[in-house]
């Protein structure tokens, strides 16, 4: 990267993990480009090639290839990162406090996904109902512990009902417009810049996307509507059904049973997970063929089921926590020439990083603390329990 100068990346949009930039300098090979780089977190490595083989060539068994981009590596120096974490400082979130992690020699180049006319993400998290919990499922309890806004269900989302797939979009939307920052659920780019609610009217009308006299109710309906058409298409059903499909069975037969078959095998072990390794590429091929074979042996020993279920696990938790982003050629709209078909022109997945060994505890603690805490809410009166609809037949 020593050729293309800092000032020429500007700050699009981050998680928990990493920072992206797009670029805006005279360079045409990044001109189509993203730059991912690194927070300082609990990363599985220092380097980038673990994550890049693990999104080139495990993730592809499991997620069609026109969902997936093609991601490449590149070496970075520590002078060119601090420049870049004092360029975009001022940009990032203020509740964001972690830095880029600038002792790091390499960061991730990526297909721009935001150069559509609009582009709409959506995290949509957990789609499934968990047997600790058979009413609620884990997004609402935890929007509820968090004193979330939203009337967002993935397991809307996910349904197989439209009417339900548009109550998740007005849910998504409204969450959006009433601008909480950190419900991180939706995120609209339009002309290749991330938009607020203040600033989505004019940033449409700039763009040549909405006409002047659009209303705010209106452009909310016109935005909900596009996504719903979008959503409905057989691409995009198949794309969702396949995402439902990994989350669930992966994560069979869920955290607090693993932890129990952990205690069962390893009874002089301190703490659950503790000292069980990454997975190397070679065992996430040979976990995905036992996955994806219909009628692969039962495991042997109590070990290699444990093996099994922990990186079945640990599978799961990156398709609970990756996002679509869905790409739009403009607003539906009757007076234009476009057909519905077009919508959208693309949908891919991105964020199907390897999640670290290390979150095992975390996963743990924290579904047990999110169940105990929204219980403990509904006790208090402090909240109506919410009944999540979970219509998985297969
Ligand atoms: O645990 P969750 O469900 O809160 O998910 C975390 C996310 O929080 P969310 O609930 O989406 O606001 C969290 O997102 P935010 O920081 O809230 O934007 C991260 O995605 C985190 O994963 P990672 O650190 O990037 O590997 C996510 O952690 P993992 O659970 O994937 O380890
Ligand atoms: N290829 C891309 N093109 C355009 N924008 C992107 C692309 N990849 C990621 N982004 C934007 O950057 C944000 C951060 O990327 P990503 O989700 O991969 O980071 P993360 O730190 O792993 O996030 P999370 O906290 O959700 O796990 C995304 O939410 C999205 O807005």
């Amino acid at each position: 990267m020593s050729f293309s100068l800092p000032s020429h990346w500007k700050y699009l949009s981050e998680g928990a993990s990493t920072i992206v930039l797009t670029y805006n300098g005279p360079d045409s090979l990044f001109q189509t480009k993203i730059l991912r780089i690194r927070k300082d977190d609990d990363s599985i490595s220092n380097d980038e090639l673990p994550l890049l083989l693990f999104q080139r060539e495990i993730v592809p068994c499991l997620i069609p290839e026109q969902h997936l981009i093609h991601v490449e590596i590149i070496s970075v120096a520590k002078s060119w990162l601090e420049s870049l974490a004092l360029l975009c400082a001022d940009s990032r979130p203020t509740w964001r406090t972690d830095k880029i992690a600038v002792s790091r020699t390499e960061a991730l180049l990526a297909p721009n996904l935001v150069a559509s006319p609009i582009t709409v993400e959506i995290k949509p998290k957990w789609s499934f109902l968990k047997g600790e919990s058979p009413r609620t499922c884990r997004y609402c309890m935890h929007a509820s512990t968090r004193g979330w806004a939203t009337s967002y269900c993935p397991l809307d989302l996910f349904s197989s009902s439209p009417e339900r797939i548009k109550r998740a979009l007005y849910g998504l939307y409204d969450a959006w417009a009433a601008g909480a920052s950190n419900q991180n659920n939706l995120r609209l780019f339009v002309g290749g810049q991330i938009v607020s609610s203040n600033t989505l009217s004019s940033a449409l009308q700039n763009n040549g996307l909405c006409s002047p006299f659009l209303l705010e109710d209106a452009i909310r309906q016109k935005f909900v509507d596009t996504l719903h058409v979008s959503l409905l298409n057989v691409e995009s059903s198949s794309l969702l059904h396949t995402l439902k499909r990994l989350q669930r069975t992966l994560d069979n037969p869920g955290i607090a049973a693993l932890d129990i078959l952990w205690k069962e095998i390893f009874p002089e072990s301190s703490s659950f997970a503790d000292g069980f390794h990454q997975p190397t590429l070679d065992e996430w091929y040979e976990f995905v063929k036992k996955y994806t074979e219909q009628n692969s042996p039962a495991a042997k020993t109590d070990a290699e089921k444990l093996q099994y279920h922990m990186l079945s696990y640990l599978l799961s938790a990156t398709f609970k926590d990756c996002s679509i982003m869905i790409m739009l050629p403009g607003l539906l709209d009757k007076t234009l020439s476009l057909p519905a078909s077009s919508y959208p022109s693309r949908i891919i997945l991105v964020d199907l990083d390897q999640k670290p060994v290390g979150r095992f505890r975390k996963w743990l603690d924290q579904d047990r603390e999110i169940l105990d805490e929204y219980n403990e809410m509904v006790k208090k009166g402090q909240t109506e329990r919410k009944i999540c609809i979970d219509d998985w037949v297969r």
